[in-house]
C-alpha cells in the first residue's frame, strides 16, 4: 500500500517522509548492486574487448592516498588489469579515464554476482569489530552491515551506526527458511529483507544509509611485494631478529629474506623500513622489498653469497687473502660509513659480523637502519649485557651515547678483525675487565699480521677523546691512498 501511494502521489512524499522516513538508499548505494548485468554505454569500443571476469565495480568510495592509488565512488564500474596482494590496479571504464590501485575488499568481480549484491554483508565478523569498524572512517552515520550471528548457528545481526553509537538488531530464520528482523515480518533473501529496512527503518530508529567499508590496508607503496613472489631455498644464518634465507623473487632472481620474529613489535620496523627504503649506496645492502602486510614480516635484500665478514674472514678463501686484499675491504666499509656520516646515521652496530661479502670481495655494510631503531631494548640500561661491549666505544658502553664518533671507535674494532683474519678482539677478557682496561688507556696491541700505517688509524679511532677521532670521509681517503701504494708495491 505504501509503495502504492509513494508511487502514485507523489505530491505527498515529503508527508509520507515524515510520517514513516525513507532513505534515499535504494537510488543510490544499494541500487548499484543489484543486477549483474554491465551497461558502459558511454565507452562502447572497449565494451566489446573487455572480459567480463575482469568487469568489477566499486562496492564503497575509496580516496586515494598517494599518486598510484586511483579514488572511486561506490558503484564505480573498473577493469582489473592486475591483483597485487591486498590491492587490485584497476581503471575506471566511465567518466574521466585513469588507472591506478584500489583495495581488493572494495571491489567485486561482477562476474560472481554476490558480494556485488551484498557489499554490506561481513560474515564472520564480532560485534565488537563490528562496532569498531563502523565507528572508524570513512564510515560514518547511517553505515551499516550484517554479520553471522555470533551466538546462532545460521541467524545474522545487523549492525548501524547511529551517530557515535552503533545498534544491532538480531534477524532470525524461520523453520522454512525465511528471514526476519520483526516478527510477522519474513523475507525470502537476505538482500530483500536489507532494501526493505533501507527503505523504511522505523522500526531500527536508524537510517540503512551505506554499507559498511571495511578497514582500508596498509598505504602501498613500491617496496610492498605479495608474499607468495618468494620462494624460501636455505637458511643463510640467524640474528636477534629473525631466520634470513636464501630465496628466489618469481623463481628466478636470488635474494635472501629476513623473516622477523613475530615478537617483534611492528610499529618500531614500519618505522624502521621506511629509514631503509630511503638510503641507497653501493657499499650498502640494498633493500629490494617487504611483505609487511602479513606476519612474519619479510625483509628482502639482496643476497650476499659468501655471508658474512668475520665467517668469511675465518673460511679457507678468507684466510688466503693479502694485504691488498684487507685494505681494499676497510675502504669499502669506510666508503659505505662515509655514506651514513653524510646522512647523519649512526650505525650502533658495526662489526665484521654485520658486513656482508659477494663475488669478487664485494663488502656491504648490513644491519644498518635496523639496528638504531629495533634494538633499542638491548641497547637499555636494564639490559646492558648485550651491548657488544668489545665493539663499544667507552661513551656509549658507560653512558649510552651513540654518535658517529662511537660508530667510528668500533669500525677501529672492524680493521683489528680484519687484518687479524677474524680475531675475536680482547681475547680472554671478560666484557667488564674490556671497558675497565679501555677506561684506563689500554688499547689492543699491533697484531703481526698489520701494516703499521693501519695500525696508527686503529688508534685514532680509539682516541678517548670523541672529537679527535677521524672522520669516515678522512678514514676513506687515507685508506684509498694507503690502497693504492700497496697496489703499485706489488706491481
Ligand atoms: N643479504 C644477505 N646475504 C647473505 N647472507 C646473509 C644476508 N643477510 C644475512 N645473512 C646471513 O645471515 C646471518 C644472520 O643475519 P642477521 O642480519 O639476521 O643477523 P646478524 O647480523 O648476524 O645478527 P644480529 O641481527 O643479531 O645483529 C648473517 O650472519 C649472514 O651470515
Amino acid at each position: 500500500m505504501e509503495q502504492f501511494v509513494r508511487k502514485r502521489l507523489t505530491f505527498l512524499t515529503s508527508f509520507w517522509n515524515k510520517l514513516r522516513p525513507r532513505s534515499n538508499l535504494d537510488t543510490c548505494s544499494l541500487g548499484y548492486f543489484g543486477s549483474d548485468s554491465v551497461s558502459l554505454h558511454s565507452e562502447p569500443t572497449s565494451v566489446c574487448l573487455i572480459p567480463k571476469s575482469s568487469l568489477f565495480i566499486a562496492l564503497y568510495a575509496f580516496t586515494a592516498r598517494s599518486a598510484d592509488e586511483l579514488s572511486v565512488k561506490a558503484g564505480d564500474k573498473l577493469r582489473v588489469l592486475k591483483e597485487e596482494g591486498e590491492y587490485v590496479l584497476a581503471r575506471r571504464l566511465l567518466g574521466e579515464a585513469a588507472t591506478g590501485y584500489v583495495p581488493a575488499t572494495y571491489v567485486a568481480n561482477l562476474s560472481q554476482g554476490t558480494s556485488a549484491r551484498r557489499p554490506w554483508y561481513f560474515s564472520k565478523i564480532s560485534r565488537s569489530e563490528a562496532e569498531q569498524l563502523l565507528l572508524s572512517p570513512p564510515n560514518q552515520h547511517g553505515s551499516f552491515l550484517v554479520r553471522d550471528s555470533e551466538s546462532s548457528k545460521g541467524e545474522y545481526a545487523l549492525s548501524v551506526r547511529r551517530h557515535a553509537s552503533v545498534s544491532h538488531f538480531r534477524i532470525g530464520r524461520s523453520a522454512g527458511g525465511r528471514l526476519h528482523l520483526q516478527k510477522g515480518r519474513p523475507f525470502a533473501s537476505m538482500e530483500q529483507l536489507v532494501a526493505f529496512y533501507a527503505a523504511d527503518w522505523t522500526a531500527l530508529r536508524s537510517p540503512l544509509l551505506q554499507p559498511c567499508a571495511p578497514a582500508t590496508p596498509p598505504e602501498r607503496d613500491g617496496w610492498e611485494r605479495p608474499r607468495w613472489e618468494f620462494t624460501l631455498r636455505r637458511k643463510l644464518g640467524e640474528g636477534y631478529f629473525g631466520e634470513v634465507w636464501e630465496g628466489l623473487w618469481r623463481n628466478t632472481v636470488p635474494v635472501a629474506i629476513k623473516i622477523i620474529k613475530a615478537d617483534m613489535k611492528a610499529e618500531d620496523f614500519t618505522k624502521e623500513i621506511q629509514n631503509l627504503k630511503r638510503l641507497r649506496h653501493e657499499k650498502l645492502i640494498q633493500l629490494h622489498a617487504v611483505c609487511s602486510v602479513d606476519e612474519p614480516v619479510y625483509i628482502i635484500t639482496e643476497l650476499m653469497r659468501k655471508g658474512n665478514l668475520h665467517s668469511y674472514l675465518n673460511s679457507p678463501e678468507g684466510k688466503s687473502l693479502g694485504t691488498s686484499h684487507l685494505v681494499n675491504i676497510a675502504c669499502q666499509v669506510a666508503d659505505g660509513m662515509r655514506y651514513l656520516e653524510e646522512k647523519h646515521i649512526v650505525h650502533r652496530d658495526l662489526a665484521a659480523r654485520n658486513i656482508l661479502v659477494g663475488d669478487e670481495l664485494t663488502c656491504k655494510i648490513a644491519d644498518f637502519g635496523l639496528a638504531r631503531l629495533l634494538k633499542d631494548d638491548i641497547y637499555s640500561t636494564s639490559s646492558s649485557t648485550k651491548i657488544p661491549v668489545k665493539w663499544t666505544a667507552p661513551e656509549a658502553a658507560n653512558y649510552r651515547t651513540y654518535s658517529l664518533k662511537s660508530d667510528v671507535w668500533s669500525y677501529g674494532i672492524l680493521l683489528y678483525e680484519v687484518f687479524t683474519y677474524g680475531q675475536i678482539p680482547y681475547e680472554g677478557m671478560t666484557n667488564q675487565e674490556t671497558v675497565r682496561q679501555i677506561t684506563r688507556g689500554y688499547r689492543l696491541p699491533r697484531p703481526s699480521t698489520c701494516p703499521p700505517e693501519i695500525y696508527i688509524i686503529m688508534l685514532e679511532c680509539w682516541n678517548g677523546n670523541t672529537e679527535e677521532r677521524p672522520t669516515f670521509f678522512t678514514l676513506r681517503e687515507r685508506l684509498g691512498l694507503i690502497y693504492r701504494r700497496v697496489l703499485s708495491s706489488l706491481s
